[in-house]
């Protein structure tokens, strides 16, 4: 069995909790408050900053031009095409996606960027691979079995998050997967037990994501940055 397989079978619980989580749940049936939709828009728009960021770390240690020419596409891919499941749920709640920009990160948001940014600064390019994998494999995994299970047609709220997702990140998904399978199978075990501790704190986290989204988490003391901090982007 590939690596990669063997990290999906790993992680099967936790793509299943997710998968049955009730913000996942609220896309299928249409029924996410206006709120829940607002802090998970406002959340993942910090976080797909720092993922370009992470493209970015990346890039400074490829060591070949497929290496850049893949992570080159997805800060595209990020930068132009994300902006639509976003714009999706900024029309079901009403707001424009400009208003929902520059607000601090809720605790596990701010985890998950860490967790990715310490694993781009100390690890291989086969190391942060790994932690970004379950990005695109989670989603395109909610994407599909949504599109089977609710069949949804034009006039289902989030007919376009759901279309988006289902329907196009099968590419990227399959490329990271090779890549990782090639870079496991020419490095220690040692490197090997990183990549699956990675891997599978991403999966976490990204459970972790959907339930700060629904739960509209923030932290237990509001902090106050002072009057200097507002209008800082
Ligand atoms: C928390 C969180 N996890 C995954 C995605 C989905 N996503 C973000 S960037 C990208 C492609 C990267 O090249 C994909 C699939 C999201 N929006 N928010």
């Amino acid at each position: 069995m590939s690596f990669t397989r063997e990290l999906r079978q790993q992680a099967d619980r936790i793509f299943q909790a997710i998968y049955d989580h009730p913000f996942v749940r609220g896309i299928a049936d249409g029924t996410l408050k206006k709120e829940q939709l607002i802090h998970y828009v406002k959340q993942d728009f910090e976080y797909l900053n720092a993922f370009m960021r992470i493209y970015g770390i990346a890039i400074s240690k490829s060591r070949t031009r497929e290496e850049i020419e893949m992570f080159n596409e997805q800060i595209n891919f990020v930068l132009h095409s994300e902006v639509h499941p976003h714009n999706n749920f900024c029309r079901v709640a009403g707001v424009t996606y400009e208003e929902l920009q520059g607000f601090p990160l809720a605790p596990s948001a701010h985890h998950y960027i860490r967790h990715m940014l310490t694993v781009a600064h100390e690890g291989s390019l086969g190391e942060i691979v790994s932690a970004l994998l379950p990005c695109p494999w989670t989603y395109i995994e909610i994407g599909q079995r949504l599109l089977e299970e609710v069949k949804p047609d034009e006039s289902h709220p989030f007919y376009d998050w759901i279309d988006f997702y289902g329907g196009g990140m099968s590419d990227l998904t399959e490329r990271f997967c090779r890549y990782v399978d090639d870079w496991a199978e020419h490095v220690t075990e040692a490197e090997r037990l990183r990549m699956r501790e990675h891997f599978l704190l991403s999966c976490q986290l990204e459970y972790m994501f959907w339930d700060m989204a629904f739960r509209e988490e923030e932290w237990p003391v509001a902090m106050d940055l002072g009057s200097e901090a507002m209008g800082r982007n």
